[in-house]
């Protein structure tokens, strides 16, 4: 499990983080001019290998919903693409728009998508646990994939199901079986890579980025029961709708954004 309560809780007042971390200079998300992108020869076939018995529970940490993956094995990883190391899934969440006109962080070319999924892996050749990992520069992989308005996505919909159950802040529903390969699009192999940042609080500059070019499609009910999460807890008088919980463009800052296609 890689996300820790005492730091999440601190998170909503200022989840959207300083607008530039101070001395930030690789800071997430960023806009990917596809003109500008480098395309990379060296890049080796992204291989994930996730096995859907380490799915453990569907919290609410009152940001977004985590997804998260029993981490102390090596049973669901990444490896390949741009990476040289073996990472180690712990969670994916989502960001999201109060309308499908916005709600991703990262943007092609300025477009902007109704969500985005990420999937968060730490280096487990070279850390022992993610809390090591965060630290460092090459310590995380976040493979990003838009979402877009189209037909169900029937994979999603068992997720989509127990949402209710977590529509508070620090409400948890035990969640298993779920293969969260079955979220990516069916080409994996054309993506985007830079290095870059956590979206939220601490913003650690440790994250290598893989955005997938192709989105996947789910449906604008799907993605309306996103909208039905709260951000508040159940005692809170005041509830407050779970949406927009996506963080600023950042500055490139001479970055070169690598791609795995022509
Ligand atoms: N958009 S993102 O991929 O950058 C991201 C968003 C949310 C979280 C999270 O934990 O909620 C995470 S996390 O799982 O990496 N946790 C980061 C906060 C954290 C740091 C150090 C210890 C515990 C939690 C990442
Ligand atoms: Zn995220």
């Amino acid at each position: 499990v890689c996300s820790s309560k005492y730091v999440l809780s601190a998170l909503h007042p200022m989840w959207q983080g300083p607008l530039v971390a101070p001395g930030g200079n690789r800071q997430s998300p960023i806009d990917i001019q596809v003109r500008k992108t480098v395309f990379d020869p060296h890049f080796k076939p992204l291989s994930p290998e996730y096995d859907p018995r380490t799915c453990s529970q569907v919290w609410n940490n009152g940001y977004s919903f985590l997804v998260e993956y029993d981490d102390t094995t090596d049973k669901s990883t990444l490896k390949g693409g741009p990476l040289e190391d073996t990472f180690r899934l712990c969670q994916f969440h989502f960001h999201w728009g109060e309308s499908n006109a916005w709600g991703s962080e990262h943007t092609v070319d300025r477009r902007l998508f109704p969500a985005e999924l990420h999937l968060v892996h730490w280096n487990s050749d070279k850390y022992k646990l993610f809390e090591e990992a965060v630290m460092e520069e090459n310590g995380l992989a976040v493979i990003g994939v838009f979402l877009k308005i189209g037909n169900r996505h029937e994979g999603l919909q068992k997720l989509v199901d127990v949402l209710p159950a977590v529509r508070h802040k620090d409400s948890v529903v035990e969640f298993t079986r779920f293969d969260p390969a079955c979220l990516l699009p069916a080409n994996i192999d054309d993506y985007w890579s830079y290095a870059g940042s956590l979206t939220t609080p601490p913003l650690s500059e440790a994250v290598t980025w893989i955005i997938m070019k192709q989105p996947i499609e789910v449906s604008h009910d799907q993605l309306a029961v996103f909208r039905s999460l709260l951000f508040t807890s159940a005692e809170e008088e005041v509830q407050k709708s779970m949406v927009n919980n996506f963080r600023v463009q950042q500055p490139l800052k001479g970055r070169t954004v690598r791609s795995s296609f022509t």
